[in-house]
C-alpha cells in the first residue's frame, strides 16, 4: 500500500545539510584548492629558484596583501584536507565510530581544529 502522506520538500532553501554533508563537501573543496595551489606554489618556487633576480622577485611579489591573503588561503585548506583527511582515515580503519553522533562530534572538532590552525596560519603568514 502507497504512503499517502511521504514528506515532500523540494524548497532547497529549506533543506539543512547535517554537519558530516558540509565537512565531506568541504573536504573536496580543499582538495581542489591544493591542486591548484601545488601549481601556483611550484611556480613561486621555480621563479625563487631561477636566478638572484628571481628570488628578489618571489621575495617581492610575497610582500603584497593579496598575495598573502592567497598564502593564507591555501594553507587554511591544507589545514582543513589534513584535519578530515586523517578523520576519514581513523573511520576508514575502524579508529573511531561511523554513527550519527560520532560523525558529527568528529566533523565538528575537525572545523574547530581548522580554526585555530587558520589562526596560527595567519600570525605566520603575517
Ligand atoms: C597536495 C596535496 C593533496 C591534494 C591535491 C589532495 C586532493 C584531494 C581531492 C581533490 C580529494 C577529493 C576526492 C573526491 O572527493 O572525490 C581528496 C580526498 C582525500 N584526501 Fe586529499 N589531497 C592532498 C593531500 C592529502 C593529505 C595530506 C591527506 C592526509 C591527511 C589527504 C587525505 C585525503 C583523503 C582521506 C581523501 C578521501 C576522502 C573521502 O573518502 O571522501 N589528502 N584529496
Amino acid at each position: 500500500m502507497v504512503k499517502k502522506q511521504r514528506p515532500v520538500n523540494l524548497d532547497l532553501q529549506t533543506i539543512q545539510f547535517p554537519l558530516p554533508a558540509i565537512a565531506s563537501i568541504l573536504h573536496r573543496v580543499s582538495g581542489v584548492i591544493m591542486l591548484v595551489a601545488v601549481g601556483i606554489l611550484l611556480w613561486l618556487l621555480g621563479t625563487s629558484l631561477s636566478s638572484p633576480e628571481g628570488f628578489q622577485q618571489a621575495a617581492e611579489i610575497m610582500t603584497g596583501f593579496f598575495a598573502k591573503f592567497i598564502l593564507w588561503g591555501i594553507l587554511t585548506a591544507l589545514a582543513y584536507h589534513i584535519c578530515g583527511g586523517i578523520r576519514h582515515m581513523l573511520m576508514d580503519f575502524g579508529f573511531i565510530d561511523e554513527t550519527l553522533i560520532v560523525g558529527r562530534n568528529s566533523a565538528a572538532a575537525s572545523m574547530v581544529i581548522t580554526v585555530i590552525l587558520s589562526i596560527l596560519a595567519g600570525v605566520l603568514v603575517w
